[in-house]
């Protein structure tokens, strides 16, 4: 036992294999033991890169760690419901995630765009509202921002940006010689350009995303959950873009609800693994945990809904 040697801040202990990990609060202790005890009542929500993903420079060759769809298929079918959040949209998560037609998986839910876009598995199908007209307009004058930041050169621009379907607009700092410096120096001109169209800026990991405003996480999760009925929920993230579905299940647990706040650990972000009740080791670390959540219902004898 003991903390790998380059584990996150905040990280706890590792647990032995296939054991389900302690979580270090009281509420988080209550949340996952009512988990364990009424599966039919509880239901789980977890964000896409970094959670169930490992980060890679290309956003386009992230997928889900390799354990994550066996592990979900075999936990979902115990639980009331389950849900990916993300700020990708619905269908690209859905692909990389490779969560269609799986077995066990045929409930699940995915919501895009921060939870603008809806994607479900039973139907295939994908409810999102019209673009925002500002994001095509922000993605004629990006060029000439990026260029006047002095941060890129020539085709540096072209790696740099993430188009999302015409509905948001990444730019990744991540391949730059100096990821955090160009995240710095973008930071205030891709904001002053969101605001002149009516979009905000989504600071994330090594990325600023300029997207609609009026939808978050939290906004997402606390709907979602209110539609399933559950009375406990899991969340699962790492990313400054999850702190508001944390502050959701903060809300939810005020309400009377239980839940479990889980920090998908990295050396990158430390505000989240200061507010969860467990920190686990990256993507490996939540697909351990949700196969000792599923093995310990296997043998529990918890019926499944
Ligand atoms: O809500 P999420 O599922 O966490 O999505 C948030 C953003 O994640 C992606 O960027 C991050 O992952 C990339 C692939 O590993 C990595 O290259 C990048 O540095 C990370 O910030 C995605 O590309 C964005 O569109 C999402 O908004």
């Amino acid at each position: 036992m003991g903390s790998p040697p380059n584990a996150a801040p905040h990280s706890q202990p590792t647990p032995e294999p296939g054991s389900v990990p302690t979580p270090h609060t009281p509420a988080g202790r209550d949340g996952l033991a009512a988990l364990l005890a009424h599966p039919e009542r509880a239901v789980i929500a977890l964000d896409f890169d970094g959670t169930l993903a490992e980060i890679v420079p290309d956003p386009e060759k992230a997928r889900a760690h390799a354990g994550a769809v066996a592990a979900l298929g075999r936990l979902v079918p115990r639980l009331r419901a389950a849900v990916v959040i993300t700020g990708r949209p619905a269908t690209v998560a859905v692909r990389l995630g490779g969560f269609a037609d799986v077995p066990g998986l045929d409930h699940l839910t995915v919501l895009g765009h921060y939870g603008a876009e809806r994607w479900e598995a039973a139907t295939g199908t994908v409810h999102a509202p019209p673009p925002h007209p500002g994001v095509a307009a922000i993605q004629a004058e990006l060029p000439g921002v990026l260029d006047s930041s002095g941060v890129w050169h020539g085709t540096w621009v072209e790696t740099a940006i993430e188009r999302k379907g015409g509905r948001a607009i990444a730019v990744h700092t991540r391949r730059a010689a100096d990821p955090q410096g160009a995240f710095d120096r973008l930071r205030a001109p891709l904001t002053a350009l969101a605001e002149r169209h009516g979009l905000i800026v989504e600071p994330g990991r090594l990325v600023l995303e300029l997207r609609p405003p009026g939808m978050d996480k939290g906004v997402a999760l606390a709907d979602w959950v209110r539609e399933t009925g559950a009375a406990t929920v899991l969340y699962a993230g790492d990313d400054l873009g999850d702190l508001a579905a944390f502050a959701a299940v903060e809300k939810l647990r005020s309400d009377g609800l239980t839940g479990v706040l889980v920090c998908s650990g990295s050396t990158e972000v430390a505000e989240l693994a200061e507010r969860a009740d467990l920190v686990v080791d990256g993507p490996a670390g939540v697909v351990g945990l949700l196969g000792a959540l599923a093995a310990r219902l296997d043998t529990s004898g918890a019926d499944s809904p």
